[in-house]
């Protein structure tokens, strides 16, 4: 019986104990550190050509590459649910994908559509265009390729164009996902010249080279031609003051808000960089992510709505402002209700 164990003398806790305010969930709550809400998530999507289209991708559960005007309906209900902004990525069709990566700075490219289609049905969701030639290019690099090499200051080159088409189309904030060095300075320079001064850039600055990537490569079609690996710009697992060298130097070229890419495996990284720098820092729960919790939650391993939020809190524990994940809006309808 219980209530017979001798207590141990606790004279020595001098009075302290920690459990005393977790005793009941308004005691909790009151002294909750961190809180999570609409605003704090953003919601990645995958946009392709067609009309009332949506195609499922295989290794993202419940996750669909929407057409244009399925965008537009998407855009409404995120803005509805208190979503601040979109990220949107295009799956270019194949045909349209080449060496150059010129479809990334064609005015009328998919991206450009989708972004002016939801700027003026839905003007009140930011926009956040992703910049990389992933998307277009025919061998799944982020940059131009050369015998082998990623060519980095003629990748930029290719990078402001698709910038200012997108800037034009009603993109709010600019966002290179290319890790290449100097785009940021270059992009604001050029979004400047054109009148946009008012076009925010949102740098991935401190992306590392992860195999979490997989199920976002087959979502935008680039997974499939990718040879090799993008680890001479993606940064080293092994390391996270580079990333503190890398963010520092985006803000100093101009970055209005920096992202670490993935979240839940770099956290350490979020802390670092909160407790390093002043300014707006985003967390990108990745696409493989997503799958570890949908596929552990569907085989019984795990309950599959609380790592969902244990997952999304630990994100702004850690310091975050905001998320990028998949499970924006079905989480902001939650907490938002
Ligand atoms: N420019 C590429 C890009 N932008 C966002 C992601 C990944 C997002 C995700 O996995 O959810 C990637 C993939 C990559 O770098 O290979
Ligand atoms: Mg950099």
């Amino acid at each position: 019986m219980t209530q017979n164990w001798p207590r141990h003398d606790m004279s020595f806790l001098g009075g302290r104990r920690l459990r005393r305010t977790r005793q009941s969930e308004w005691s909790r709550a009151m002294v909750r550190e961190t809180d999570l809400r609409p605003s704090d998530l953003i919601w990645p999507l995958f946009v392709i050509e067609g009309q009332n289209e949506k195609t499922a991708i295989q290794t993202m559960p419940g996750v669909e590459r929407l057409s244009i005007d399925l965008m537009v309906e998407a855009a409404k209900a995120a803005r509805d649910a208190g979503i601040p902004a979109l990220a949107i990525f295009p799956n270019t069709p194949d045909h349209l994908r080449s060496e150059s990566g010129a479809e990334a700075f064609n005015p009328d490219n998919l991206m450009c559509r989708v972004l002016s289609a939801i700027k003026s049905a839905v003007p009140e969701i930011g926009l956040i265009a992703d910049v990389a030639l992933d998307e277009y290019s025919s061998d799944g690099q982020d940059g131009l390729v050369r015998d082998g090499e990623i060519l980095n200051d003629e990748t930029v080159a290719v990078m402001v164009r698709s910038a200012l088409v997108q800037a034009r189309a009603g993109a709010d904030i600019i966002a290179p996902s290319d890790m290449m060095d100097g785009r940021v300075a270059a992009i604001r320079s050029a979004l400047d010249a054109e009148g946009f001064e008012h076009v925010q850039i949102m740098s991935y600055a401190a992306k590392y080279a992860s195999c979490f990537y997989g199920p976002f490569r087959e979502a935008v079609g680039s997974g499939s031609r990718l040879k090799g690996d993008k680890r001479t710009y993606q940064m080293d697992y092994a390391n996270s003051d580079e990333a503190l060298r890398e963010i520092e130097q985006d803000i100093a070229e101009g970055a209005d808000s920096i992202m670490v890419k993935p979240g839940l495996p770099y956290l350490d990284v979020v802390r670092r960089a909160r407790d390093t720098f002043n300014v707006p820092i985003y967390a990108y729960q990745v696409s493989g992510e997503y799958a570890m919790i949908e596929m552990a939650g569907a085989a019984g391993a795990i309950n599959r709505d609380a790592a969902v939020l244990e997952s999304l809190w630990a994100f702004k524990r850690a310091g975050a402002n905001g998320v990028l994940t998949y499970y924006a809006l079905e989480m902001a309808r939650k907490l938002g209700g």
